[in-house]
């Protein structure tokens, strides 16, 4: 038996749009991601994707219903606890790559993980960027990478840093096909090593490589698909 990495039992949660007016945007989800599960979340525009990868990996509480990480409810705990376990135990590989402007891109890469008290070597930061193909200088000012490069940047760094569950939302939408590939290949070898991951994206060529896809229509699971093709991927 695997263990639970994260379980969600009757999740739903609601937006204030205004006073009195609440925007329902998911409705009694339950699942459970096991160890070293490579899961995918698909579904159409606004069928609340990104809401639940928040409402599951600690940043937004749910309205009702409980989620687990490891066992343990991340809402319970202080802002310390917190904060040490979103740095230590979770890396997020976020659309808008969530890059520190004032460093470099080599301090990207190396800050989460150094946070963290690992030390990053060169060597180690070479290795990986030559794998991801990122071949801009990394001494110069994050900003000065294209989209595409800092969407590498932010799947490094976050690689580097080296946390045991891993939540990803459109993490390659700035990225070629070949490029995507080599990410994909990347995060299936990490959870060969028994990394979690969890990703949401509109690709269905991606959400095809995933272990197991949660497919979200008007905030329900409409269905949840084992060892996915684009055929049974199809919403
Ligand atoms: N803070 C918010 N305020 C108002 N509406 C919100 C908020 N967050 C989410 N919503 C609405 O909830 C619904 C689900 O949003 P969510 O971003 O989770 O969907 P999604 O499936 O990730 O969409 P997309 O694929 O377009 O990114 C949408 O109708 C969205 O407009």
């Amino acid at each position: 038996m695997h263990q639970s990495v994260i379980s969600m039992t009757h999740l739903k949660k609601e937006i204030e749009l205004a006073k009195n007016k609440q925007l329902l945007v998911l409705d009694d989800l339950s699942f459970d991601v096991k160890k070293g599960e490579f899961i995918s979340i698909v579904g159409p525009s606004g069928s609340g994707k990104t809401t639940l990868l928040y409402c599951i990996s600690s940043l937004l509480p749910p309205t009702t219903g409980t989620v687990l990480i490891n066992g343990q409810n991340p809402y319970g705990w202080n802002a310390t606890k917190l904060a040490t376990f979103r740095r230590k135990e979770i890396g997020f590989i976020f659309q808008h790559f969530q890059l520190i402007p004032a460093l470099t891109a080599y301090d990207n890469l190396v800050l989460p993980g150094t946070l963290n008290g690992h030390r990053i070597k060169p060597a180690t930061v070479a290795t990986l960027t030559k794998r991801l193909e990122l071949k801009a200088e990394l001494h110069q000012s994050i900003d000065a990478l294209s989209g595409g490069e800092q969407q590498k940047v932010a799947i490094g760094r976050t690689i580097l840093a080296d946390p045991d569950i891993i939540f990803l939302d459109e993490p390659t939408s700035a990225l070629d096909t070949h490029s995507r590939l080599l990410v994909m290949t990347i995060l299936q070898e990490l959870v060969t090593t028994g990394k979690t991951i969890v990703m949401v994206t509109h690709d269905l060529t991606l959400a095809s490589q995933s272990s197991r896809a949660i497919v979200l229509k008007d905030g329900h699971i409409q269905k949840i698909v084992e060892a996915p093709t684009l055929e049974t991927l199809i919403f």
